[in-house]
């Protein structure tokens, strides 16, 4: 029987569901829509590879496999929250949690020499960073701000940092030796398979990955980042941002590129205290510091030296932090700095964040300070400069009059960069890296020394055809330009854009406006009309689909968890992610602390909506149709009445405003006449949620103010957490 899926996940947006899943389930119940649940937690995740370590009772299915074969078939209709990608700190810390509830699953092997630790090191590997969307991302990506949500946010516009043409903040990026200076790409004419070879200067082959299929007409590109220029820079921008009296600030994408970027971060960490590592490098190797995982890392292991030599250390570290770069800090009051866990600032949502903040980050006072943003690969890092210098010519941006950017994301398949980490490699000695097919052709071939990281990324031609058709789709059914962000002057792009012009022809195109422009162009283009109030669609590939989609939004409604995120599987399924958030982890910590969460669900909302509609025209079910469209009118009226949740605990929260979207949608089908079953059961419901408003209103917000206690972060005990997030006994009577 076709079904509705909803993700269980992590952090706030899972305490979230605990109060509206029941919501919704109780809605749809009536009209023979099931809504089940797969538990893709960090925790489950865990779990589910592990079988072997657990008692029978322990045991979990693994519900990412399931959804991942789920989403190659017609009948998949998705609803994805945002989950956790885990850097090692955070699956360390889940692992803790774990084994201290009694499951007994291995510690995370920090080095491997058996099979056995090369088997559990394996297994965590697959857990870590993005492991949850590219599995699921079986389609491309249509995300796009509704038009409520970009009324509501004229009318309530957020906050903006003023700019002005002084300001010092700028991005730091690299000229030469880079990722996107040293890649090279070909599309295959046939399909064939494909190795991965490393020969070193003595004429030694390593193959870094056995042979595998690769599709006809896919493309292929590979790249190196060379560990010599990267330091180079790195040392440079350490040395100009203490010139320059700015924040010294790095913006990379661990989660995402899993394997490249930690190395990066690493760098970064012993050239930002290159001192500290030349006086104590020796003694940092002996205790197995390893700071890819961040400086957080080195603090920790600290704990394992004596005391005496572990205040020398920390003596050091305060002498470099006082007399080097200001660092742009997390949270200056707990001195965790930009350098301390490689999950705390990712690219996507920092930078935007930085950019509505007048291009200033926090320093180890808690003062707003002018920042040099540090991104070492220049392939994407322009399109921020060039959103900085927009706003120190034009100011910021007015979220009262701006217009909006929807977004078409290249994505399915592990489209791109994105798809790369099992093809990236830190190369152990200088050579050659040679991608060789079937016949022995070298189809692609780098020069590398010690320390380059070399990666390939794939790009298959089904999801090109895809996303140029629903670029065009987009274009037509919104009458809105469209621009397609690639650089003639990268070589993938070159690929890619060859492959556009193609598929453009399959496509009434009469009367659009398309064209290809690069990042950079493409970001002063789209600027130049936001400002106007006129909208562009940005199609673009996978990393900039990431990018862009909270780079627009958050400048334009705040936050990208508004958004609405489809993506239409490529067959025939709907995956429905909600908004292009994350998991706000400070949202779980302000719920444990005052009993306040004050998660936005409207993402949920929008993405429900879709859901349901999706599944009324599957399965020929009216009834879905007639919920879908009055989850989407009752959640303009919620929006209309601000009944989003306060940052302030004692007001409305996550809880209250389930409370609102539910006495809303019962109204709208009360009012609704196309279902005359629907309104004959939710007239005595509206009826019933208007009269107790201010009962239940009240039961939830003095419940707030106190401590909350889950039971846990990662594995939270589900009586605990099903108590804190459903308070009201006089919601919960009419709900069941
Ligand atoms: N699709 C997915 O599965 C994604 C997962 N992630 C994961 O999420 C975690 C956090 O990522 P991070 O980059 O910090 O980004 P987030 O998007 O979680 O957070 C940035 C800020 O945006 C605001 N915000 C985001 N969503 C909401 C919401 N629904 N309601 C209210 N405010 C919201 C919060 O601001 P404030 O604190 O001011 O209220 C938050 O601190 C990481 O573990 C990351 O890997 C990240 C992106 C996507
Ligand atoms: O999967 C992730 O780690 C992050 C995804 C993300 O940021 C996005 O899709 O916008
Ligand atoms: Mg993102």
């Amino acid at each position: 029987m076709s079904k509705i899926i909803y993700t269980k996940t992590d952090e706030a947006p899972a305490l979230a569901t605990r109060s509206l899943l029941p919501i919704v389930q109780a809605f749809a119940k009536s009209s023979g829509i099931n809504i089940e649940t797969k538990d893709i937690s960090l925790a489950a995740r865990i779990l589910a590879v592990f079988p072997d370590f657990l008692n029978e009772d322990q045991r979990v299915p693994n519900d990412l496999a399931i959804l991942g074969e789920l989403v190659k078939k017609p009948e998949a209709n998705i609803v994805k929250l945002p989950n956790i990608s885990a850097s090692v700190p955070q699956l360390k810390a889940a692992i803790k949690e774990l084994q201290d509830k009694g499951f007994n699953i291995p510690d995370y092997p920090n080095e491997v020499s058996t099979d056995a630790e090369k088997d559990i090191q394996s297994r965590y590997d697959k857990i870590k960073g993005s492991a949850v969307n590219p599995v699921l991302r079986e389609g491309n990506s249509d995300r796009r701000a509704p038009k409520a949500v970009k009324n509501y946010a004229k009318r309530n516009p957020h906050s903006m940092g003023a700019w002005t043409s002084d300001s010092k903040t700028h991005v730091a990026t690299m000229s030469e030796g880079d990722f996107a200076s040293n890649e090279k790409s070909v599309t295959l004419n046939d399909a064939t398979s494909i190795t991965i070879e490393h020969i070193d200067d003595n004429g030694n082959t390593t193959v870094l990955k056995d042979s595998f299929a690769l599709l006809k007409g896919e493309i292929i590109d590979a790249t190196i980042m060379s560990k010599k220029a990267l330091l180079e820079f790195l040392e440079e921008q350490v040395e100009d941002a203490l010139d320059k009296g700015v924040l010294f600030s790095l913006h990379m994408k661990a989660t995402m590129m899993k394997v490249s970027d930690p190395i990066i971060f690493g760098h970064a960490v012993r050239v930002f205290f290159k001192d500290l590592f030349e006086k104590h490098g020796k003694t940092f190797d002996e205790i197995g510091v390893d700071v890819n995982n961040g400086f957080g890392n080195l603090l920790e292991k600290l704990g394992e030296l004596s005391e005496d030599k572990r205040e020398e250390i920390r003596t050091d570290i305060r002498y470099a932090l006082d007399h080097g770069a200001d660092l742009a800090m997390v949270n200056s009051d707990k001195g965790i700095t930009n350098l301390h866990v490689p999950s705390d600032v990712i690219i996507d949502a920092s930078m935007p964040a930085m950019i509505r903040t007048s291009g200033q980050m926090w320093n180890a006072d808690g003062k707003l300070q002018d920042t040099k943003a540090v991104i070492p690969d220049s392939s994407y890092a322009g399109i921020y400069s060039a959103t900085i210098d927009f706003c120190k010519k034009n100011g910021a941006f007015d979220p009262t009059t701006m217009g909006t950017v929807p977004n078409v994301g290249l994505m399915a398949q592990k489209a791109e960069e994105y798809g790369s980490h099992d093809k990236t490699f830190e190369i152990p000695s200088n050579g050659t890296v040679k991608v060789i097919d079937a016949s022995g052709n070298t189809l692609l071939e780098h020069k590398v020394e010690e320390g380059d990281i070399w990666r390939m990324c794939q790009t298959k031609d089904a999801p090109i055809q895809d996303w140029v058709k629903l670029a065009v789709t987009r274009a037509r059914a919104s009458n809105t330009p469209a621009v397609f962000w690639l650089d003639e002057n990268r070589g993938h792009d070159v690929e890619i854009i060859k492959k556009v012009n193609t598929y453009l022809k399959d496509h009434d195109t009469s009367g659009l406006d398309l064209r290809i422009l690069t990042p950079i162009e493409a970001t002063k283009f789209t600027c130049e009309r936001l400002i106007k109030g006129q909208d562009t669609i940005s199609v673009s590939g996978n990393v900039l689909r990431d990018y862009l989609t909270d780079l627009f939004p958050i400048l334009e409604v705040g936050t990208s968890a508004k958004m609405l995120s489809i993506v239409p599987l490529m067959n025939g399924g709907g995956l429905f992610e909600t908004g292009a958030g994350g998991s706000a982890p400070k949202h779980v910590q302000q719920l444990v602390e005052e009993n306040h969460l004050r998660w936005d669900s409207l993402g949920e909302f929008l993405a429900l909506a879709v859901s349901l509609e999706h599944f009324s025209l599957v399965n020929n079910n009216a009834k879905a149709k007639v919920l879908g469209k009055t989850l989407d009118d009752a959640t303009d009226k919620l929006l209309e009445n601000s009944k989003g949740p306060s940052r302030k605990a004692g007001e409305l929260d996550n809880r209250g405003s389930h409370f609102y979207i539910a006495m809303y949608w019962a109204q709208e089908l009360a009012n609704q006449n196309d279902d005359a079953d629907l309104k004959a059961e939710f007239t005595p419901i509206a009826k019933q949620l208007v009269e107790n408003e201010n009962t239940i209103v009240k039961e939830l917000n003095d419940i707030q103010g106190k401590p909350a206690d889950i039971g846990g972060y990662y594995e939270p005990n589900e009586d605990l957490i099903n108590n804190v997030m459903r308070p009201s006994k006089t919601f919960n009577a009419i709900l069941s």
